[in-house]
């Protein structure tokens, strides 16, 4: 009984590592997302950035998300035991030692801050340990366990790395790449409520208190109609500020029409509706259109680099 205690917490080894173990420490497929926006974010920043060290800084901006990750299962290694979706991660499948997670995420969250900053610049690199403290400190360690606004508040960990890549790039944080931080950060909460809308049990079990477990469903689809709304609006913002043009724009109008029809779904499925499948469909639809709407802003600016060196 020890043992299963200990394993639960990440105190007790049952099987050696493999690499891909750690690798699955710094949560790849969430991260590939995140890494992304850093991307168009530096790409968007005024100046340009040479090839060579963007590679770097994006490689870096990669680890440090990764790294958050690896911090992330260190300390929610007894919530990871609880819920099915996490119960095979590293760390609860006893390949993984709580304190080898903690080292891991240490050491990469150190190196990726250094490689940042010394070779791009101190905002970058600044930004990128606050990013990382922030998911692990803020989020993981405080907000997520004591209220059901965590991914509201924490969920600006999430908004922060086009603003990385931005500073990066630039030396500058401006409103352009605060537009793109506020895109993402009105698109966490309905990205996050679909999936707990139908994982409820999960944290009920683990006693997160996530929106849907605390203020009810009815409550939480609300929300989430409420947050598309203003997210739609918003997305579109960088056309008339510049910093896209109207393909983008029409896109992310379209976008944001489908998100919030989505939304309207899922605020009318019925209460208890055990299928939830507006609800799953809303969650795989908010990856497709972050995902196409940060596309869509590199595609119009490459086009316009390409177009600019012919013209030169
Ligand atoms: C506090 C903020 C956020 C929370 C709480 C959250 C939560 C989650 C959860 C629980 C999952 C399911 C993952 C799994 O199956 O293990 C997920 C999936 C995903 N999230 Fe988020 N997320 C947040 C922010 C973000 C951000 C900012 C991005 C990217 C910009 C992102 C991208 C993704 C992607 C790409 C997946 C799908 C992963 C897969 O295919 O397995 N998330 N998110
Ligand atoms: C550059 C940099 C440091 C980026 C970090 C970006 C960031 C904070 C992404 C958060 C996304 C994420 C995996 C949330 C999961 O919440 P959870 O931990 O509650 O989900 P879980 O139940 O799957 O562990």
């Amino acid at each position: 009984m020890a043992l299963v205690h200990n394993i639960e917490n990440g105190e007790a080894r049952i099987s050696e590592a493999m690499p891909g173990d750690y690798f699955a420490l710094l949560k790849p497929r969430v991260m590939s997302l995140v890494v992304f926006t850093a991307f168009v974010g530096m790409i968007l920043a005024p100046g340009g950035i040479n090839p060579l060290i963007a590679a770097i800084a994006i490689l870096a901006i990669a680890v440090g998300a990764g790294a958050s990750g690896a911090l992330n299962m260190w300390y929610d290694a007894d919530i990871d035991a609880v819920m099915t979706r996490t119960a095979k991660r590293p760390i609860p499948s006893g390949r993984v030692t709580r304190g080898e997670a903690l080292a891991f995420g240490l050491t990469l969250s150190v190196l990726s801050v250094l490689t940042l900053g010394t070779l791009t610049n101190w905002i970058a690199g600044g930004l990128l340990a606050f990013t990382i403290f922030f998911y692990a400190v803020i989020y993981t360690m405080w907000l997520k366990r004591s209220t059901p606004q965590n991914i509201v508040i924490g969920g600006a960990a999430g908004a922060f790395p086009p603003m990385i890549g931005w500073a990066a790039a630039s030396g500058t944080i401006s409103l352009e790449s605060v537009v793109l931080f506020l895109i993402i950060f009105l698109w966490t909460p309905p990205h996050f409520w679909a999936l707990a809308l139908f994982k409820l049990r999960d944290y009920d079990m683990a006693n997160v208190p996530m929106l849907p477990n605390v203020a009810g469903e009815r409550h939480t689809k609300l929300q989430i109609l409420a947050y598309s709304l203003v997210l739609a609006v918003v997305a579109a913002a960088p056309w008339p500020m510049g910093l896209a043009g109207p393909v983008y724009g029409l896109i992310a109008i379209g976008l944001g029409a489908n998100f919030v029809r989505h939304a309207i779904s899922v605020w009318r499925m019925e209460d208890g509706d055990a299928t939830m499948v507006p609800a799953k469909k809303l969650f795989r639809f908010s990856l497709y259109y972050l995902a196409t709407l940060f596309a869509v802003l590199l595609g119009e600016r490459l086009f316009e680099i390409a177009h600019s060196a012919q013209v030169a």
